[in-house]
């Protein structure tokens, strides 16, 4: 079992919704260590597969340069019917991402990956099903034109303007925001971590 007396805490992302959501629980990492892989989907990836597989290699491309500390990853997949929406590349892919999303349940797919000081690791895939209203035209030019839409998987943020598009939530909230608050502390304290003493 892992112990985290004097642990550091390392978090290998560059997302600031995901800093955000572990201050909310009182975990503030000692460093953020952005990981730079290549998030293209492998043929026939499922979302689910994808998200997984992400935040474990974010991890692990980190681990090696923060020794005895632990390291916890994300990744965040939303998938409409059998598409997987990443992150838009301009405005028109965000138009037609949004378009998809229209008036329709999606899935969005959490990745969460920690590696203890001593090497193990743990990962799970949370799953949160999103419904969404119908956006007309104007509904989405408006939402396109904030700008939100930049660096969202999907072209959407939850916590943000795109709150008055969602009808209804199955599971994590805080899932669809970047990281499942739940898992994450679940995955730590599992490996022996506490913000408490961390
Ligand atoms: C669906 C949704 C996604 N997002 C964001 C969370 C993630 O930052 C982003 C998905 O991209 P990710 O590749 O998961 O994360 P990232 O590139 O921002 O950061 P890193 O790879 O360094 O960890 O979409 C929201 O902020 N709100 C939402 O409602």
């Amino acid at each position: 079992m892992s112990s985290n007396v004097s642990s550091k805490f390392v978090l290998a992302s560059a997302s600031p919704r995901r800093v955000e959501l572990l201050t909310q629980i009182g975990i503030i990492p000692d460093a953020i260590a952005p990981a730079d892989i290549d998030e293209t989907p492998l043929k026939d990836e499922s979302p689910r597969r994808l998200a997984l597989r992400l935040a474990e290699e974010k991890a692990k491309a980190v681990v090696s340069a923060h020794d005895g500390a632990y390291v916890l990853a994300a990744d965040t997949v939303v998938a409409c019917g059998r598409r997987t929406l990443g992150k838009p590349d301009d405005a028109a892919e965000a138009r037609k991402f949004l378009g998809m999303l229209s008036g329709r349940r999606h899935r969005v797919y959490g990745g969460v990956c920690v590696i203890a000081p001593d090497g193990i690791l743990r990962s799970r895939v949370v799953e949160t099903q999103v419904i969404f209203r119908n956006l007309n035209e104007g509904d989405i030019n408006r939402y396109l034109a904030s700008d939100e839409w930049q660096g969202k998987a999907g072209a959407y943020a939850i916590q943000g303007l795109a709150a008055v598009f969602v009808r209804k939530i199955l599971g994590s909230y805080s899932n669809v925001v970047g990281l499942s608050l739940y898992d994450a502390d679940a995955l730590l304290r599992g490996l022996g971590y506490t913000p408490e003493a961390g």
